[in-house]
């Protein structure tokens, strides 16, 4: 279990996390959603004890980590993938975080079987690829047989029976009772893994629920509309009190008004519709509408 209460940390003049309070449980895979800068990475920093919070605490089965000796049995993490000695080989680099946590030297063996690297065991790390390092740092995560486990982005670099792999992984741990905790950007990833999600965006929580809850929130239908004069037309939807998106293809997603109202507003503006759908929104547009405005970081830069 992992509670977490009122934990903010500030940088400089940056606050990546802002009074988070969420609980993590055991026999679940939680989600750690969150657009990119929204301080997913920071916040489990902090639950490892890597940073110091400015406020508030992480708990990690009643005690803050840093107090626990051999860490690798109470927690596993897979944090950056980049961050190992590429020196080392596979195995000797296991052997050596093994060795510090008082964990039978067997236990790198089982691990890099478990997570497919066993032919690579005496390679050096600085010759594989992101997706072997990633493994890699998932067979760390596990060598200690920790109960909770806490993995940031696990799937970059992973190929799609990588994903598969990783996906049936994580659900094995939590149907083990272990805590698994797992961030991502993208929704669509949690959407197959996920039972539970904790959302944030710009540090601050955004939703702490399951993933049915979540899922309902974003049933609200949206219509998509595509037209030769876009600032026009959400100039006059807005003006009814409609949300207004774009999209990619020159699309704009409308909230608020029905299709058909849509469809009046547009030709009572003298504005040309190219294409006119309602549509039931999909989780990953849940995900988006509700860190829209939290977004940090966009493609036309911080806003
Ligand atoms: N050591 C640091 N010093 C200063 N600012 C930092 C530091 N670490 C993180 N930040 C800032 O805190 C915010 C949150 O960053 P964080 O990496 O935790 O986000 P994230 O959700 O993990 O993002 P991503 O999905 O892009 O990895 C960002 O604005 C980032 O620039």
């Amino acid at each position: 279990m992992i509670e977490v209460h009122e934990l903010t940390k500030r940088f400089d003049g940056t606050t990546a996390v802002d009074r988070l309070t969420f609980t993590v449980r055991p026999g679940q895979v939680t989600g750690f959603l969150g657009p990119n800068g929204a301080g997913k990475s920071t916040t489990l920093r902090l639950i490892l004890g890597l940073n110091a919070p400015t406020g508030g605490t992480a708990l990690v089965d009643g005690r803050p980590f840093r107090d626990r000796p051999r860490g690798l049995r109470h927690v596993g993490a897979l944090l950056d993938a980049h961050v190992v000695h590429g020196g080392r080989t596979a195995s000797a680099h296991l052997r050596v975080l093994a060795r510090s946590n008082a964990i039978p030297r067997r236990r790198a063996d089982e691990v890099l079987e478990e997570v497919g690297l066993s032919a690579a065991a005496d390679r050096r790390i600085a010759g594989f690829s992101l997706g072997m390092r990633q493994r890699l740092g998932i067979a760390a995560a596990l060598l200690g047989d920790p109960p909770v486990l806490l993995f940031d982005e696990p799937v970059n670099g992973l190929d799609p029976e990588g994903v598969l792999w990783v996906r049936g992984l994580f659900r094995r741990l939590a149907a083990e009772g272990r805590t698994v905790f797992v961030s991502s950007h993208l929704m669509s990833e949690m959407e197959n893994t996920a039972d539970r999600l904790v959302v944030i965006g710009r540090g601050a929580l955004v939703a702490a629920e399951g993933v049915a809850e979540f899922a309902a929130r974003g049933r609200r239908p949206s219509v998509v509309v595509r037209t030769p004069d876009p600032d026009a037309l959400a100039v006059l939807l807005s003006a009814e009190g409609a949300t207004v998106r774009s999209e990619a293809a020159g699309r704009m997603a409308v909230t608020g008004l029905t299709a058909s109202q849509v469809g009046r507003v547009a030709a009572a503006g003298g504005v040309v519709l190219e294409e006119l759908a309602a549509r039931a929104s999909s989780l990953e547009e849940a995900f988006v509408e509700m860190t829209g405005d939290r977004v940090q970081f966009t493609a036309g830069g911080e806003r």
